[in-house]
């Protein structure tokens, strides 16, 4: 599941204006790396070029030197986004939620749910979660299915101290099977020996 993802010279324009351009980045298998910045620098629109939700204005992205945009369904299945919004469905409970996405990813929903220390909350429904249990059932869901890209925005964004060692233990298991992570945040990480990219 390992490969090299490349960003050359890439733009991005949002609202008509250039958000950042000239920008180029290569990701190896079991590297990771953190966009830092202050707000409004890009950070979130560079994950969503990245994740090929968003074209960029100029520039060349490719994975293993192919261009994503030619087979934009093979980038989708290679690629786990989590954005600022969780996309949880209120009525659903954290297991109906992940067995939902395995059924599409494979993988298994309990160990995921243990693995985010949700187990106790299984069957409740997602409605009654808080901010940080809801991020926690969105991160879970990296577990599903080998993607060997993850690009994160704020990944620890409300998360107690015990789950940002949780998420540690995901971001290394990643990594150590040669998958790339990519994260946006203000925050520290538990991803040593990440490099830094500026925007
Ligand atoms: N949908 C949109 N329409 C127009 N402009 C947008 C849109 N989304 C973002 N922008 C603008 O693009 C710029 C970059 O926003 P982005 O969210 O990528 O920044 P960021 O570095 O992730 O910020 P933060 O640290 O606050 O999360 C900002 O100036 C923002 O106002």
């Amino acid at each position: 599941m390992t490969g090299v993802l490349a960003a050359d010279d890439l733009a991005a324009r949002r609202g008509g204006r250039v958000v950042f351009a000239g920008l180029s980045l290569r990701a190896a298998p079991g590297e990771a790396l953190l966009l830092l910045g202050p707000n409004g620098a890009g950070k979130s629109t560079l994950l969503r070029v990245l994740a090929g939700l968003l074209r960029p204005a100029a520039g060349r992205l490719t994975w293993e030197g192919e261009p994503v945009a030619a087979d934009a369904a093979a980038h989708g299945a290679r690629t786990r986004y989590l954005g600022h919004q969780d996309a949880i469905k209120p009525a659903l409970t954290p297991l109906e939620d992940l067995s939902f996405w395995a059924r599409l990813r494979g993988g298994d929903p309990g160990e995921a749910l243990g693995a985010l220390g949700l187990s106790a909350l299984a069957g409740l429904p997602c409605r009654t979660l808080s901010a940080g249990q809801r991020r926690r059932l969105a991160l879970a869901r990296l577990m599903l299915g080998d993607a060997p890209l993850w690009l994160l925005d704020e990944p620890t964004l409300g998360l107690d101290a015990a789950s940002v060692a949780r998420l540690g233990v995901l971001l290394a298991a990643q990594r150590g099977r040669g998958g790339i992570v990519l994260a946006a945040t203000h925050l520290p990480l538990p991803l040593p020996g990440a490099r830094e990219v500026s925007l």
